[in-house]
Formats: structure tokens, C-alpha cells, sequence
């Protein structure tokens, strides 16, 4: 479980961090979303100690520099390619087990898992960026620990690799692991996350789970098919508090649920042809939470 309380940080008069307290719990992927310059990166620093600012981040219960073998407890990837220049990516493994007490062989188990056992011996500074997040990933695995901080790991992976790292990810939290990932890819994060942190300019917009962060910043819509969809139309709109759009036979309501869009299509002997809820996606509801504090906005050319 990590718990983080408070975390402040600010560089002038800018407020990177904005006193974000939140839990990531065990058995689950925690995705980190917010815009750019949002402060993830920051907070996740703050997190690891890494840098000075204010509030406490307790690793079941303990502050990241009170940890005797913090690989052995916490693996974190903040920045692909930060690795040893002339090592071979399995040498830069073995040194760093060495200094954690964590046999060498784990450095071929990870390289393994990881997918890059075939290139063990080649050094880190010709990798591409996906592989150097695999390597990030092996190197945050080495010591087996059971929390994972991860900032954009998906960055530089290509669609197989995103794909991998969603399974790796989703059977580390089933293992009961507390995994906590930073991304800008949406659609990927609604497959791969349980609950979500969302914060704008440095304070939290969102904690909770997935599904409650997109009811919470869409409308649900139903979507009907009918060749009476005007009548349907006039029907649903003297119900008060729904939205209609009518485009030829097809309609899409909000305000009212499936059940009712049906019961009300029956009462007024209108035909359907198709009765469908359909559920707004994290990326529209990240686009509506976020809008108001996204800072880098660019123009439409
Ligand atoms: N060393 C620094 N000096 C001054 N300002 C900084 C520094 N590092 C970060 N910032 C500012 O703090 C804010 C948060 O930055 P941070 O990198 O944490 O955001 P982020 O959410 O990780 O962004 P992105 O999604 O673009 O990676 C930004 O406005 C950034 O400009």
C-alpha cells in the first residue's frame, strides 16, 4: 500500500505540486493520468524521495529512505534509457543485483521476462527507446519487489509492446503486487487500470476507480434506431431534462436510461430497430476532467 500525504513542491512562484494525498492499494494498477506539466513526473519524484518538497509518502508505512533494500521493496522507472554507458544491459543488471544483495541470475531471469535476453550483451546506449523501457522494466523487477512506480512505461513500445506490458503489468497486481503507472495512452490505461489518480496543475481532479471517473465526467447516451425516430424524438424531448439528437432514423439521448427509452418507444407504438447504451470512453472523460486546467493548449492549424 502506498500512501501518499500532502505532497507539495513548487519552483518560484509556480505550484508544480499541489498538496496531493492519495492511496495506491495493493492488487490493483493505479494509472497516474493529467495533462502536460501536470506534475506527474514531480509527484513521482516526491514519492521517492528524490526531490525536496513537502508531505510524506509511506510505503506500507514506511518513508522510501527508511528502506534498507529499496530495490528488494520498491522498483521504479522515472526516465527510459538512464543506464550505464559501457556496460553490456546484462552487466548493468548484475552490478546493480550485486549492490542489492539479489543473486546474478536474476539479471538473465528479468532480461527473460522482459524480452530482451537476446540482446543481453549489447550495450543500453545503442537501444531503441522501447527497448530501453524494457530494460527500465527488467531493471525495476531485479529485486522482486512488491510495488511498482512507473512513469510513462508505454513511451517508445510499439502496439505488441503495449499489449505485453498490459499483461506484464495486470499479472504483477494479481500477484498482489501495488502498481502505480504514469501515461498519456488512454485507451490503453482503461484496459490496464483498476482505479486512477487524475490531477490538473498540480492538485487532484480525480481518485477513484475507472469506471466511476467516466460517469462522473461524461453522459451516458443510448443510442436508437427507428423508423418512427421523430416521433420518438417529440416523445423523449417532453420528458424534460433529456437531450435529443436526431440525424435521419437514428437518435442519441441522454437524461434517460435504455429502460426507460424503451418503455417510452412501446407506450407510443413506435418500432425499434436498435436499442443501445453505449459508455463514454476514459479519453472523452479525461478530455472534459482536464480541459480547464490543461496548460500547454495548442491552436488548430
Ligand atoms: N526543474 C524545474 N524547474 C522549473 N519548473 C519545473 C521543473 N521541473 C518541472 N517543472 C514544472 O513543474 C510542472 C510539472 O512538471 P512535471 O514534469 O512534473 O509534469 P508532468 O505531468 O510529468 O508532465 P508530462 O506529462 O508533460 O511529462 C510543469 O509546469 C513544469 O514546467
Amino acid at each position: 500500500m502506498i500512501t501518499a500525504e500532502a505532497l507539495h513542491k513548487h519552483y518560484g512562484d509556480k505550484v508544480a505540486v499541489d498538496d496531493l494525498s492519495f492511496e495506491v492499494r495493493p492488487g490493483t494498477v493505479t494509472g497516474f493520468l493529467g495533462p502536460n506539466g501536470a506534475g506527474k513526473s514531480t509527484t513521482m519524484r516526491l514519492m521517492l524521495d528524490l526531490d525536496h518538497g513537502g508531505g510524506v509518502t509511506l510505503f506500507d508505512g514506511r518513508r522510501f529512505s527508511a528502506i534498507r533494500h529499496p530495490a528488494r521493496e520498491i522498483g521504479a522507472v522515472l526516465e527510459a534509457k538512464a543506464f550505464h554507458p559501457t556496460r553490456s544491459a546484462r552487466d548493468h543488471l548484475r552490478m546493480l543485483a550485486a549492490g542489492s544483495g539479489i543473486p546474478a541470475s536474476r539479471a538473465d531471469e528479468v532480461l527473460e521476462l522482459v524480452g530482451l535476453a537476446e540482446v543481453k550483451r549489447k550495450k543500453p546506449d545503442g537501444f531503441s527507446l522501447g527497448m530501453a523501457q524494457r530494460l527500465g522494466l527488467a531493471q525495476a523487477l531485479l529485486g522482486d519487489p512488491p510495488t511498482l512506480i512507473l512513469d510513462e512505461p508505454a513511451n517508445g513500445l510499439d502496439p505488441h509492446g503495449i499489449h505485453w506490458l498490459r499483461d506484464v503489468l495486470r499479472s504483477l497486481a494479481a500477484e498482489g503486487r501495488t502498481i502505480f503507472v504514469s501515461s498519456h495512452l488512454l485507451s490503453e490505461m482503461s484496459l490496464m487500470a483498476d482505479d486512477l489518480v487524475v490531477i490538473g496543475r498540480g492538485a487532484m481532479i480525480y481518485n477513484g476507480d475507472v469506471d466511476g471517473f467516466v460517469r462522473e465526467f461524461t453522459r451516458s447516451t443510448v443510442l436508437v434506431r427507428s423508423p418512427h425516430a421523430d416521433r420518438l424524438a417529440d416523445a423523449l424531448r417532453g420528458l424534460g431534462g433529456v437531450t435529443v439528437d436526431l440525424l435521419g432514423g437514428e437518435l442519441r439521448v441522454s437524461g434517460v436510461d435504455v429502460d426507460e427509452v424503451g418503455e417510452i418507444a412501446f407506450r407510443h407504438n413506435v418500432m425499434l430497430r436498435e436499442l443501445t447504451a453505449e459508455t463514454a470512453s476514459l479519453e472523452a472523460a479525461f478530455i472534459t476532467a482536464t480541459e480547464a486546467v490543461e496548460e500547454y493548449v495548442g491552436g488548430v492549424a
